[in-house]
C-alpha cells in the first residue's frame, strides 16, 4: 500500500489540497481563493460550484506538482468550514441557492421567534450542546426554505437535498451519489442528538424539517466511498471527514481529555478535549462531537467560537487598503510601541462565545487626535487574543482544567507580535507545532487510520513536536489593566442593533 493521503481543506476563504506522507510531512499543496458574497450587511454567501471547482482544480494541481497519480494516494480526508448550508437539487445535481456562510445573520428571525416558542435561547443546549443562533446550520436551512422559492417547491417535491460543505463535496466526489456528513459536521446543525449521534425527530418537528432531505450521519475516521469524480482521483476511498476545528484538534493529537487548541483563520476556535461524556457549558461555550472513530465511542470537546480573527486583517485590507496582504499587518503593527489606548472590538456578526449577543456591533473605542493607522492594526491584532483570552477563561471556568500552554495554529500564526501578545495576555506558553497545517492534517490523520496508513492514535501522537514557543513577558498590572479596557470596550458594542435600529 502506498504511503500518501490527501487532505482537502475546504476553509472559509480558500481551498487547499494537501499531500501527506506517511511521517505526516507535506508532500505537496495547491490552494486557491474563493469569492466572499455580501449581497446585504450581515449576510455572506459562497458559490458552492465555485467552491466544487476550485476543490477540483486543487486536487489536479498538487497531484501534479507532487508527481503523483490518484493511484498513489492510499486515501483521502476532507476537513471543512463547519455550519455553511447548502440546498442543491437531488435530480439536477445543481445548488438551488448560493451558500449560506456560517457567519451570515439572516437567520436571526427565525432563532428569535423559536428561542421564544421553546423557552428560551439555551433550551436545546442540553440535546445539541448549542445555544439557538444564526450560527448554526438548521437555522440557515429553515431561512432558505422560507425565503427561496425554489428551495421549498424542492422540499415539497423530494427533490432537495441538504449539506454542510463536508456533504456537498462527498456527494460530488461520489459521482452525485453518496448524501453522508460525519458526527462533527452534524453536532453543528442545532438537529442532532449529541448523545446518539442521530437526527432528532423532536427537534426535526420542532424545526417543521423533513428527514428525507438531511445526509445519513457517519463516524469521522472510518471508510465511506471510493471517489468517482474528478478522474484523477479515481477509486481513492473517502475515509476521514472532519469539521475543521475538530480537524485541528485531531491534527494536534488532542487526543486525552484537557487536551486543547486555539486556530486562527478566518474566525478563531478555541477546543478541549473532554473525554466520552459531553460537558455542558454555563460559561457561553458550545459543546460539540471531537471526533469519532468508526466502532468507537465518540469523544467530545468544549469549544469557544469567535466569528472575527484573521477576517478583521482581511478588512483593513480590503475595506480600508491599509495593507496590500496580510503578513503587512504586523510590519505596520510594530510600527508603534502599544496600540495608543484603543481597542478594537470587531462584533461583525454580534458577539460570539462566551457574549452569544445579536445586538452587538464592532467599535473602535478610545480615538484621539494621536491614533494613527499603525494604532488600528495594532489594535486588530489585540482584538484577536483578547478574543481568545475571554474564550480561554470559560473554558477553565467550565472544565475546571487549569491549561499549562495552549498549543496553535492557523494562518494568523505565523505573526510573532500576535502570538507573543497572546502568551502575554494568556500568562501562559503559547506553543506552534511543526507541521502549522493541523487542520489538513487532522482529515489526512482519519483518513489514513481508517486504511491502516497509521496504525493507532499514539502513533500519531509521537509525531507532534514544537517548532516554536512563545512565554509570557508581561506583569500582572498590566495584564489586568490591558482587560479591564477590553472588557469596557465590550460593553460598548451592547444593544446597537434594538428596536428602533433594526439590521434589514
Ligand atoms: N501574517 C499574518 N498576520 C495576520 N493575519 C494573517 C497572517 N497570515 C494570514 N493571516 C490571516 O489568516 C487568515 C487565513 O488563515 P486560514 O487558517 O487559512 O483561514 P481559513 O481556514 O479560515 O480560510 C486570513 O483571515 C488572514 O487575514
Ligand atoms: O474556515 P475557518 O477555518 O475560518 O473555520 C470556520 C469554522 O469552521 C466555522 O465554524
Amino acid at each position: 500500500m502506498s504511503k500518501y493521503v490527501g487532505s482537502i481543506d475546504q476553509g472559509t476563504t480558500s481551498t487547499r489540497f494537501i499531500i501527506f506522507n506517511e511521517d505526516g510531512e507535506i508532500v505537496a499543496d495547491a490552494q486557491h481563493e474563493h469569492e466572499q458574497i455580501m449581497p446585504k450587511e450581515g449576510w455572506v454567501e459562497h458559490d458552492p460550484m465555485e467552491i466544487w471547482e476550485k476543490t477540483v482544480r486543487v486536487i489536479e494541481e498538487a497531484l501534479e506538482k507532487a508527481s503523483l497519480k490518484g493511484s498513489d494516494l492510499s486515501a483521502v480526508g476532507i476537513t471543512n468550514q463547519r455550519e455553511t448550508t447548502v440546498v442543491w437539487s437531488k435530480s439536477t445535481g445543481k445548488p438551488l441557492h448560493n451558500a449560506i456562510v456560517w457567519m451570515d445573520m439572516r437567520s436571526q428571525t427565525f432563532c428569535d421567534k423559536l428561542s421564544a416558542k421553546v423557552g428560551g435561547r439555551d433550551t436545546l443546549q442540553e440535546k445539541t450542546g448549542l445555544p439557538i443562533v444564526p450560527y448554526f446550520a438548521g437555522t440557515k436551512l429553515k431561512w432558505l426554505i422560507n425565503n427561496v422559492e425554489t428551495v421549498a417547491e424542492a422540499v415539497k417535491n423530494g427533490d432537495a437535498l441538504f449539506g454542510t460543505i463536508d456533504t456537498w463535496l462527498l456527494w460530488n466526489l461520489s459521482g452525485q451519489k453518496e448524501h453522508l456528513t460525519d458526527v462533527t459536521n452534524a453536532s453543528r446543525t442545532l438537529l442532532m442528538d449529541i448523545k446518539t449521534l442521530q437526527w432528532d425527530d423532536e427537534l426535526l418537528e420542532l424545526f417543521e424539517l423533513p428527514r428525507s432531505i438531511l445526509p445519513d450521519i457517519k463516524p469521522s475516521s472510518g471508510k465511506m466511498f471510493d471517489v468517482v469524480e474528478p478522474k484523477c482521483l479515481e477509486g481513492v476511498p473517502v475515509s476521514g471527514v472532519l469539521g475543521d476545528q475538530q480537524a485541528a484538534l485531531f491534527g494536534q493529537t488532542c487526543f486525552r481529555p484537557g487536551d486543547a487548541k486555539n486556530t486562527y483563520g478566518t474566525g478563531c476556535f478555541l477546543l478541549l478535549n473532554t473525554g466520552e461524556k459531553p460537558v455542558l457549558s454555563t460559561h457561553g461555550l458550545l459543546t460539540t462531537v471531537g471526533y469519532q472513530i468508526a466502532g468507537e465511542k465518540p469523544i467530545y470537546a468544549l469549544e469557544g467560537s469567535v466569528a472575527i480573527g484573521g477576517a478583521l486583517v482581511q478588512w483593513l485590507r480590503d475595506n480600508l487598503g491599509l495593507i496590500k496582504n496580510a503578513p503587512e499587518v504586523e510590519e505596520l503593527a510594530n510600527s508603534v510601541p502599544n496600540s495608543g489606548g484603543i481597542y478594537f472590538v470587531p462584533a461583525f456578526s454580534g458577539l460570539y462565545a462566551p457574549y452569544w449577543r445579536d445586538d452587538a456591533r464592532g467599535v473602535i473605542v478610545g480615538m484621539t487626535r494621536f491614533t494613527n493607522k499603525g494604532h488600528l492594526a495594532r489594535a486588530t491584532l489585540e482584538s484577536v487574543s483578547y478574543q481568545s483570552c475571554d474564550m480561554f477563561e470559560a473554558m477553565e471556568k467550565d472544565s475546571k482544567v487549569k491549561l499549562k500552554s495552549l498549543r496553535v495554529d492557523g494562518g494568523m500564526v505565523e505573526n510573532d507580535t500576535l502570538m507573543q501578545f497572546q502568551a502575554n495576555m494568556l500568562d501562559t506558553p503559547v506553543v506552534r507545532p511543526k507541521v502549522a497545517e493541523t487542520t489538513a492534517l487532522g482529515a489526512a490523520y482519519a483518513a489514513g487510520l481508517a486504511v491502516g496508513v497509521w496504525p493507532n492514535l499514539e502513533k500519531l501522537q509521537e509525531r507532534w513536536a514544537v517548532e516554536k514557543s512563545w512565554e509570557p513577558k508581561l506583569d500582572k498590572e498590566q495584564r489586568e489593566r490591558n482587560m479591564l479596557g477590553w472588557s469596557k470596550a465590550i460593553q460598548r458594542t451592547y444593544g446597537w442593533i434594538d428596536d428602533d435600529f433594526q439590521q434589514n
